[in-house]
């Protein structure tokens, strides 16, 4: 069965942020990831983890305004300052976090406009050379256009063509497992064929992003492939749970 990284951002919203370290701990979780920390400061979330004893698995860039649409800069041409400061607060963040991996998103702009396509790719060479140089892994994520209307990278097999393209050794793909159905299925097969540049595994029930193995999924049977592709890192549960947070996490026996 592989290491599951419990996700801040969606589970154990019962308490505040703060208390989902230990709360997460508590629930027998020895890692977790979030989307964003930046409304702490990363002495306060590194005391968080050290106190809880869990490890960080992956937390996000900055992605701009949020509640303005913003969902990264990385694609947006013109916007490069900014794109640059977010790299540089989240390096900021991951030195005192510390984390093995920090996932860069793209921008809401057009995947077959030639400028975007030039900015994504001098983002993606900035942030993967500026992570490499403190020994954290870049992550890029194909997102559903249904949860993420114009999304940049909202296509797998785009994501592994750009990463071929560039060829950087500190760059990988975060795979998650409820995009990957929602958008293309065939997620074995998936799998399989990009085990090889993926960084990270993210999980959750399809089509509710609820608990695993409450949807259209045998997550079961994925979860043991992962095991037989030898996949040694984290699965993020990214996902809302069903009530409450605990009280849901049977499905872990069940597997
Ligand atoms: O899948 C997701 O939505 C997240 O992993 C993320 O980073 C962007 O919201
Ligand atoms: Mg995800």
């Amino acid at each position: 069965m592989p290491r599951f990284a419990a996700n801040l951002t969606m589970m154990f919203n019962e308490v505040p942020f703060s208390q989902r370290f230990k709360a997460a701990a508590d629930a027998g979780f020895g890692a977790v990831e979030f989307l964003f920390p930046y409304d702490h400061p990363a002495e306060s979330v590194a005391e968080w983890l050290q106190v809880a004893g869990v490890r960080p698995a992956l937390f996000n860039m900055p992605p701009g305004d949020w509640a303005a649409g913003d969902r990264g800069y990385a694609a947006l041409p013109g916007r490069q300052e900014d794109f640059r400061h977010t790299v540089n607060k989240a390096i900021d963040y991951a030195r005192i976090i510390g984390t093995p991996f920090l996932h860069m998103m793209a921008g809401i702009a057009d995947g077959t406009d030639a400028a975007a396509k030039r900015t994504y790719r001098d983002s993606l060479k900035f942030a993967a050379d500026a992570t490499a140089e403190i020994g954290v892994g870049l992550v890029i994520e194909p997102l559903n256009k249904r949860d993420m209307p114009g999304y940049f990278l909202d296509d797998f097999d785009r994501a592994a063509d750009i990463i071929a393209e560039l060829d950087h050794p500190n760059l990988k793909l975060q795979f998650d497992i409820y995009h990957r159905q929602i958008m293309h299925g065939d997620v074995l097969k998936g799998l399989e064929k990009m085990m090889p540049i993926i960084g990270h595994i993210q999980t959750a029930s399809v089509p509710k992003r609820n608990e695993p193995g409450t949807g259209e999924l045998n997550d079961a049977r994925i979860f043991q492939v992962l095991d037989e592709l030898g996949y040694g890192g984290y699965v993020g549960c990214e996902y809302r749970p069903t009530g409450d947070t605990v009280a849901g996490l049977g499905w872990m026996q069940a597997i």
